[in-house]
């Protein structure tokens, strides 16, 4: 099994075609890349270049505009994994169509930040409209559904994120064993856009997931290729459940540099699209109860802090339990016990 990758040059003209290899995709691996997908490479250049001068300024300029519990502003190494209870070893800013007061980077600190990031997202949202249509109708459902499910018409009630990510360069560093640039994880959305640079590799997917909000792992993990060119999708939670679990949210996770690989800095940026706040989400068999867009990513957050907390018990545990079988340690009373015992038998 691989990821495989899907053209969509004369989109139009081989659309059933590009819909049954999205399907395929969708059903089996969870993941696909995208070739002669329409959007010009200069702007895909422009958006890691903006990004770039971002996380360039002084995290004095960056925390101007800190993450909130709502997912827009900054983050540095604060996003812990409950598959590995570490901090991803990146730092990040989620931008969104809506809810950003105070939250775009100032025009003094990266000229036209908000002007040039709305434009790409735009632009990635237009394109995931027309891969979104495809997965409706190879699922026999209307054209719109997760559409209309996501974008906003006017209402101010998009949950779509642009997260922009910066891995940093881990020259000279030494990291433990349970470190990644982003720990094991499956979208919590209906689907992602990814962009990577030539080279900047890492990104690894583990196909296999049966059941949305399925915890478990598989052992087989595949490689996708970093390629300015090419834009990595994914199925989100939303989607699995929105379709009756028949579209896969795959687990994945970024791994740090390894051998010979190249230690510097990784880029990348992701489109989240989510459906609507009061967006209702329900596969059309009814596998699951209906779900607001709005609980659904309220309920993920939940389940993840659940599990994170089950994480640092495990942890807090072994090592209790490390500590107890190193060190025989037996309090004063219990020892005069013992010998007191150990006389009487004797
Ligand atoms: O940077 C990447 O390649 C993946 C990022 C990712 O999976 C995420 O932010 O959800
Ligand atoms: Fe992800």
């Amino acid at each position: 099994m691989s990821v495989p990758t899907i053209s969509l040059h004369d989109f139009d003209a081989r659309r059933q075609d590009i819909i049954n290899e999205l399907m395929d995709a969708s059903m089996n691996v969870g993941f696909f890349t995208l070739s002669n997908h329409g959007i010009p490479l200069e702007d895909v250049r422009s958006a890691f270049d903006l990004s770039r001068r971002f996380f360039a300024l002084s995290p004095e300029t960056k925390s101007k505009t800190p993450l909130n519990g709502k997912n827009a502003g900054w983050e540095s190494q604060t996003q812990v994994r409950p598959s590995t209870g570490t901090a991803d070893q990146k730092e990040s800013l989620q931008l969104q169509f809506a809810r950003m007061e105070g939250l775009w980077p100032a025009n003094e600190d990266v000229p036209d930040f908000k002007v040039k990031a709305e434009r790409f997202m735009n632009q990635v949202r237009d394109l995931s409209v027309k891969v979104m249509e495809c997965l409706a109708e190879g699922l026999g459902l209307p054209l719109t559904t997760f559409t209309e499910g996501t974008v906003d018409p006017g209402l101010g009630d998009s949950q779509d994120v642009l997260r922009l990510l910066h891995y940093h360069s881990t020259e000279g560093k030494k990291f433990g064993p349970n470190f990644w640039r982003a720990g094991a994880h499956a979208d919590f959305d209906v689907l992602t856009m990814l962009f990577q640079r030539d080279g900047e590799g890492g990104l690894e997917v583990c196909p296999g997931r049966k059941v949305v909000g399925d915890f478990g792992m598989g052992a087989t993990w595949l490689p996708v290729e970093a390629r300015l060119d090419r834009i990595v999708c994914n199925i989100g939670d939303q989607l699995m459940r929105w379709s009756d679990d028949r579209l896969k949210s795959t687990y994945h996770r970024v791994r740090l540099p390894e051998g010979g690989e190249s230690s510097g800095p990784r880029y990348s940026i992701a489109f989240f699209n989510q459906a609507r706040t009061n967006t209702i989400i329900q596969g059309p068999g009814k596998k699951y109860p209906p779900i607001t867009g709005g609980d659904f990513i309220a309920e993920a957050m939940a389940r993840n802090r659940m599990q994170s907390a089950e994480i640092a018990r495990k942890a807090a545990m072994e090592s209790a339990e490390k500590v107890a079988s190193q060190v025989h340690f037996i309090p004063q009373h219990l020892q005069q016990a013992q010998a007191a015992q150990h006389a009487q038998t004797a």
